[in-house]
């Protein structure tokens, strides 16, 4: 497919990386012969417009969301048309880089050099030609890696068909999940931003995938959906604690529940079997993004109702449930922190349409603005005196600047018998920023807050739309 440019200069372009590269997970090789044979009869209509929609027989196709680890400022630099098409087996991942950038010049990007410096050593991108003449064979040949732990079937909500998923768990220091892992980690370069790969040689990691499956030619195919990476930490004195490291669905399966259901086959796996280092105390998140923090929370909200255990919470965030928060770990493996979230959003339910001035619905207000004050007026706390920091190291370098010219200017004013009188440009170094008032500190911390807190409120009912608990 060629693009748009986004920029030009001197008629050479600059493209969007991430606009410009598609990705294409094939099943079967009639999924490349009808997108050939629909590239052939656009070439011979007369006028035709950029067909946006491609061949719906062909196979799916998508773009990244980042590129920058792979093309500096995510920009590919070069000349019309730029193609950037990334070919994988959907379940082999076998995969060819279908590029017209291969030269190596310094105007240019070497896409296909830059590509080939992220994709799997062992199993790296092959030829067009090989590509067309086995992918059918290693596509029907793959099976999916380590052990079926869960299945499940998504209804199609407009054409109810059903597709059927499953659930695989593999330790890294199996060969078959170590080699499969390093093909597919590619994706979390171009849809987890600042994810880096994973230091495989360390034992401690689980790997969870779901794999669609699907009947061609009355034979199971199967083909990636998502997958998550775990780590097991230790935890004293002979438990596990598992964190999530890196959580993907592929876009094509996005908001179809498979987020939902890779999370419950997680805690599944871990309520009934041990960790590195023996039974799992709680499952916690590396850094997780604000759409994954929706997830966590529909996921975990949504057991712990299941679960009943809300049922007898009383309407107070000051309450003490420490026992309640525990059971909740115990039964459903949810850190505490989290049951906190967890509650705060049940009890926003039970306050919908209740009027500002409530004193409950005050109570609860201040309650977690205060939290938020202490998770995040903290830090600017410490960048404001960073910046006074570095204010007065800049003042005191000028000084010593003006110092050390004043002695050399004294021993010219002796030579010569004048009397001059050095004079720093103080525009030369960054001037510090005018201390603000403590009204003006105070009045930037409390808006800070009111948007924190009208995000969270605003986040929270999604999570309560979803799970369909806005109406009393
Ligand atoms: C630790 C980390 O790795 S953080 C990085 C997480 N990964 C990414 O951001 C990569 C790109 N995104 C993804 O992989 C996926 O979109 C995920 C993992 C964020 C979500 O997975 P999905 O399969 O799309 O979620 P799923 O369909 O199961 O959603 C279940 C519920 O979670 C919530 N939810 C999930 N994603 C979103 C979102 N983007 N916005 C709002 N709510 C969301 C909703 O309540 C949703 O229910 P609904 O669809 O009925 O409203």
């Amino acid at each position: 497919m060629t693009s748009k440019p986004i920029k030009s200069s001197n008629k050479l372009l600059t493209f969007d990386a991430n606009k410009v590269t598609n990705i294409k997970l094939v099943w079967d090789i009639e999924e490349l012969r009808s997108q050939d044979n629909h590239e052939n009869s656009k070439e011979h209509t007369i006028g035709d417009e950029e067909d946006e929609t491609g061949d719906e027989n062909g196979p799916v196709s998508f773009h990244p969301t980042f590129s920058h680890q792979i093309f500096v400022d995510e920009i590919v630099q070069g000349y019309e048309p730029c193609k950037i098409d990334i070919y994988m087996g959907a379940g082999s991942l076998t995969p060819y880089i279908h590029t017209n950038y291969t030269l190596q010049s310094k105007n240019l990007t070497n896409v296909e050099g830059e590509l080939l410096k992220v994709f799997s050593k062992q199993d790296p991108p092959i030829s067009k030609q090989s590509f067309y003449e086995y992918i059918e064979e290693k596509e029907k040949l793959f099976k999916p890696v380590g052990k079926k732990i869960h299945e499940y079937t998504i209804i199609d909500k407009e054409t109810g068909e059903e597709t059927e998923y499953e659930v695989y768990f593999g330790r890294i220091t199996d060969q078959t999940v170590f080699r499969y892992h390093e093909k597919l980690q590619i994706f979390v370069l171009w849809y987890i931003d600042g994810s880096s790969y994973i230091w495989t040689d360390d034992p401690n990691w689980d790997i969870f995938f779901i794999f669609e499956k699907r009947i061609i030619d009355g034979e199971k195919r199967y083909g990636i959906t998502g997958y998550s990476t775990i780590y097991n930490f230790y935890h004293h004195p002979e438990q596990t604690r598992a964190r999530i490291s890196q959580y993907l669905i592929l876009p094509p399966y996005q908001r179809m529940g498979h987020g939902k259901y890779l999370f419950n086959s997680i805690y599944q796996y871990y309520k009934t079997n041990d960790g590195f280092y023996g039974p799992v105390y709680d499952v916690t998140i590396e850094d997780p993004a604000d759409e994954f923090n929706l997830l966590r929370n529909y996921v975990d909200l949504k057991n712990i109702i299941d679960d009943k255990l809300f049922d007898n919470v009383v309407l107070d965030l000051n309450a003490n449930n420490k026992l309640l928060f525990e059971e909740i770990r115990k039964k459903l493996l949810i850190p505490y922190k989290q049951s906190k979230i967890c509650l705060e959003i049940y009890l926003f339910s039970k306050l919908l349409g209740t009027p500002l001035s409530d004193p409950i619905y005050t109570e609860y207000r201040i309650t977690i603005k205060k939290r938020l004050f202490k998770q995040n007026i903290g830090d600017s706390e410490q960048i404001e005196k960073i910046k006074q920091q570095v204010a007065e190291e800049n003042e005191e370098n000028l000084l010593l600047e003006q110092q050390e010219l004043q002695e050399l200017q004294d021993i010219e004013n002796e030579k010569n018998g004048t009397n001059i009188k050095v004079q720093i440009n103080k525009e030369s170094i960054t001037p510090p920023e005018p201390e603000k008032s403590k009204k003006e500190i105070e009045k930037d911390r409390l808006e800070e807050i009111l948007r924190l807190y009208q995000e969270l409120e605003y986040n929270y009912l999604k999570t309560l739309s979803s799970l369909n608990l806005t109406t009393k």
